[in-house]
């Protein structure tokens, strides 16, 4: 005897896209093959996240190939808004010139500021220049003293070269890029993702406010432990700065 199928007994068209299956108001209206080869269709699909994984994607190959023979380097941070006659770009520039001459490639931003002065430094020793370009709404280019320059769309991407590529870092006085960069280091060494990582802050009236609130609140607290701050160097001298960081990266 036939079987009189209500429209709930029906199987429910489905469509597959890898291992996805996709039903009812789920299923899309065009196929992949359509939307890539139909040039006249819409073009949204380009900015959906599956796709960005595959820039993602790229992003990393394309650092991880730039930077793979690099050698020993150390990633230098600070303001983008430093001007040429503030002190801290010639310390910058210095500290990057002296790592240069012990065998450091530096890396910075590849931006203005105390990234192009640690990039100049880096350079005008005759050393390896890097800057990781990152692509801002007022794109403003890379420095002038950068001599291997990657641009990246994505910071998380950037970030991880910086980690990667560097044996510690400098950290000059800089706002809220620095203060993520230097906090994201000291994240990974606590937590043993990086280890043997030094950690130079220079500029000791820029900085002391912060390490004596770590000490007295954060640490006080329970929050961090004093390891947590031992990690870190503060200084307002050039050689020391740099003398310390290679005592520590040997
Ligand atoms: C704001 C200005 C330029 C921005 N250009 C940048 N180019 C490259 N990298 C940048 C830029 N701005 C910030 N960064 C990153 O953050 C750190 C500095 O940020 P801060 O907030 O200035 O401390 C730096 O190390 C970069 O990695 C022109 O005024």
């Amino acid at each position: 005897m036939a079987h009189d199928m209500t429209s709930a007994d029906q199987p429910r068209p489905d469509h597959r896209k890898g291992p996805v299956r996709l039903r009812g108001a789920q299923r899309p209206t065009s196929t992949t093959d359509q939307r890539l080869l139909d040039s006249r269709g819409p073009s949204d699909w380009v900015h959906t996240d599956p796709w960005r994984v595959l820039r993602i994607q790229s992003e990393f190959v394309e650092g991880f190939g730039a930077l793979a023979e690099l050698g020993p380097a150390v990633s230098i941070f600070g303001s983008a808004r430093t001007k040429p006659d503030d002190p801290m770009y010639e310390a910058g520039r210095q500290i990057a010139a002296k790592l240069c001459g012990e065998g450091y490639a530096v890396i910075t931003g590849g931006g203005p500021g105390a990234m192009e002065a640690a990039n100049r430094g880096a350079s005008e020793c005759g050393g390896v220049s890097v800057g990781l370009g990152i692509e801002l709404p007022h794109e403003q280019g890379m420095n002038e003293w950068v001599d291997l320059g990657i641009n990246f769309r994505y910071f998380f991407v950037r970030k991880t070269m910086f980690v990667k590529y560097a044996q510690g870092y400098v950290v000059l006085p800089g706002g809220f890029g620095t203060m993520d960069e230097l906090f994201e280091a000291l994240t990974l060494v606590q937590t043993q993702k990086i280890t043997s990582f030094p950690i130079v802050l220079f500029g000791t009236e820029y900085w002391g406010g912060l390490i004596d609130w770590l000490r007295t609140t954060m640490l006080t607290d329970g929050k961090i432990g004093q390891p947590d701050i031992d990690m870190l160097h503060l200084t307002d001298d050039v050689d020391e700065a740099v003398a310390w960081f290679v005592a520590k990266d040997s």
